[in-house]
C-alpha cells in the first residue's frame, strides 16, 4: 500500500473556514489519533480523508454509526459487505441469511461481546451496544484503512478497550478522532492535535504523554 496523502487541504462552511490548509501523509501500518476539542475539526478532517481517498479501500465508521434500527444486528453487520454481491444474494439474505455468513458475523459479534444480541433490532440496543454493532460492520467491510470518528465514545473502560484492540487488529492503519487521550496514546502509533482547524501537535504517540495534549483543550 503506498501513503495516503493531504496536501493543502481546506475545509468551509459556507464563508467560514474551519480547517486548514494543512498537509500530512498516512503510512502503512500508522494509526493516528486525531484528539482536540470539541469543534476543533476532527471530524470535518475526517470527511475530507473520506472524500479524497475513496479509491483506497477506505472503510468509515461514522460518529452518527449509520445503523438501520428496524434491522437485526446480524443484517447491519452484513451490510459492511452488501456491495460485494450481486443484488439477489442481498435480498436472499434479508429473508434467508447463509449459515456461512451467519457464522462469520457471530464469530465477529461473539469477540464483541454481543453475540447474543444478534437477532435483535438494532433499535432495541443500548448506545454502547449500537457502537459495537458499528465497530463489527466495519471490521466485516474489511479494507485498506479505517477512518473512525469517536469509536469507542459510548464504551466503559475495559469494553473500550477491547473495541480498540479489535479495531487495531483489524486495520492496521487507520486514523480515529478520539476524546480519551489514554485510549488514543495507547492504541495509536501518532497523535495529531487539532486546534482551531490547525494542526497544533503531531508526535509519534511514544515521545508524548496525557499531559502534553492538555494545552489543546
Ligand atoms: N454542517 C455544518 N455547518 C456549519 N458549520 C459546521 C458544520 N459542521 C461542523 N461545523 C463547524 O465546523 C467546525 C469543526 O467541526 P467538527 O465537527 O469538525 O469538530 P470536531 O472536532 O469533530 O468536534 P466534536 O469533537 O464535537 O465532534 C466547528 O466550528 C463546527 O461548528
Amino acid at each position: 500500500m503506498t501513503p495516503l496523502a493531504l496536501t493543502d487541504a481546506e475545509a468551509a462552511y459556507g464563508e467560514t473556514r474551519v480547517l486548514g490548509p494543512l498537509s500530512l501523509a498516512l503510512a502503512p501500518g500508522e494509526r493516528i489519533a486525531l484528539v482536540g476539542k470539541s469543534g476543533a475539526g476532527k471530524s470535518t478532517l475526517l470527511a475530507l480523508m473520506y472524500e479524497q481517498w475513496q479509491q483506497r479501500e477506505v472503510a468509515l465508521m461514522p460518529q452518527a454509526l449509520g445503523l438501520v434500527d428496524t434491522l437485526s444486528v446480524f443484517h447491519n453487520v452484513y451490510m459492511g459487505r452488501l456491495d460485494r454481491h450481486p443484488w439477489w444474494r442481498n435480498l436472499i439474505t434479508l429473508m434467508r441469511p447463509r449459515r456461512s455468513d451467519i457464522a462469520d458475523i457471530e464469530a465477529l459479534l461473539e469477540g464483541l461481546d454481543i453475540a447474543d444480541k444478534c437477532w435483535i433490532p438494532c433499535g432495541e440496543l443500548s448506545g454502547g451496544q449500537r457502537q459495537r454493532v458499528a465497530a463489527a460492520r466495519v471490521l466485516y467491510q474489511r479494507g485498506q484503512v479505517l477512518l473512525a470518528d469517536e469509536p469507542v465514545s459510548a464504551l466503559d473502560g475495559p469494553q473500550a478497550a477491547s473495541v480498540m484492540q479489535a479495531l487495531a487488529d483489524g486495520y492496521p492503519t487507520a486514523v480515529l478522532a478520539m476524546h480519551d487521550l489514554d485510549l488514543a496514546l495507547r492504541y495509536c502509533t501518532r497523535v495529531i492535535g487539532i486546534q482551531a482547524g490547525e494542526i497544533a501537535i503531531d508526535q509519534p504517540s511514544q515521545r508524548l504523554s496525557v499531559h502534553d495534549l492538555q494545552p489543546l483543550y
